[in-house]
């Protein structure tokens, strides 16, 4: 089944003159699939995995998520359906320092209470946080701060924190990025889990260790596939 196609998409930035960062993209990704993205530094993935979670809008193009095209909503809309169906793991750290992983992972929900659609309550959304953690074999983890733990465990915190709305596709831009080998292979064994629980997969990496785990690759430069 088709989960998301990207037609046509170009993103223009001026610096100086006009430039596409990205230029012309189209992508297809079936539920399953576990994608990676790669290419060298200023090459537009960055860009593009922005345009397909909805935080970059393209200069022209479509990105269609389970059949809904997401510039065609309202910002409101957009908004819900994509924290909905969209998982993101932004790079660098993005865990907040004074709330220990359990609360950091259940975020969301206290951000956006209409993102918990089970209506769970405070307890339930600890013990569903606390569940994915187990699942993950890193619920040692859960009352830890972020200064606590290890750069590899905050990422793969981070990475658990994008699954609470039960997301159909998960977005990670460079995972992996400044971690020793052995916490990249934490990470991406993470990843490998999570996708075949059954969660879709499109990580933007420079790093062909990380892409060798990917069951698609594709290689950008210049803003184009290649
Ligand atoms: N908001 C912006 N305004 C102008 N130019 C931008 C903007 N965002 C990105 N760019 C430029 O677009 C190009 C693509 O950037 P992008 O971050 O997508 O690349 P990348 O492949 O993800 O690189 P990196 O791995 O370093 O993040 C770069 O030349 C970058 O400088």
């Amino acid at each position: 089944m088709m989960l998301l196609t990207i037609k046509n998409i170009r993103k223009d930035y001026t610096r100086g003159k006009v430039f596409s960062a990205v230029d012309n993209v189209s992508l297809s990704l079936d539920a399953g699939d576990f994608a990676c993205i790669m290419g060298k530094s200023g090459s537009g993935k960055t860009t593009l995995l922005n345009i397909i979670a909805g935080i970059v809008t393209p200069t022209n193009g479509r990105v269609i998520l389970d059949n809904t095209d997401i510039y065609s909503l309202d910002d409101k809309h957009a908004a819900l359906f994509r924290n909905q169906n969209i998982g993101y793991v932004p790079q660098g750290g993005s865990l907040l320092a004074n709330l220990n992983a359990i609360d950091n992972i259940c975020l969301p929900f206290y951000l956006y209470p209409q993102l918990n659609q089970q209506r769970l309550g405070h307890q339930q959304c600890m013990d569903r946080a606390l569940a994915l953690l187990e699942q993950a074999g890193i619920s040692y983890l859960k009352s830890m701060f972020p200064a606590q733990m290890s750069g590899g465990e905050m990422r793969r915190v981070a990475i658990i924190r994008s699954l609470i709305c039960s997301p159909q596709l998960v977005l990670a831009d460079e995972p992996t990025n400044d971690l020793d080998e052995d916490s990249s292979q934490d990470i991406m064994q993470l990843f490998q889990r999570i996708n075949q629980q059954g969660t879709t997969l499109l990580i933007v990496s420079h790093d062909s260790d990380v892409a060798c785990y990917a069951k698609q690759q594709f290689k950008m430069a210049a803003g184009k596939f290649v």
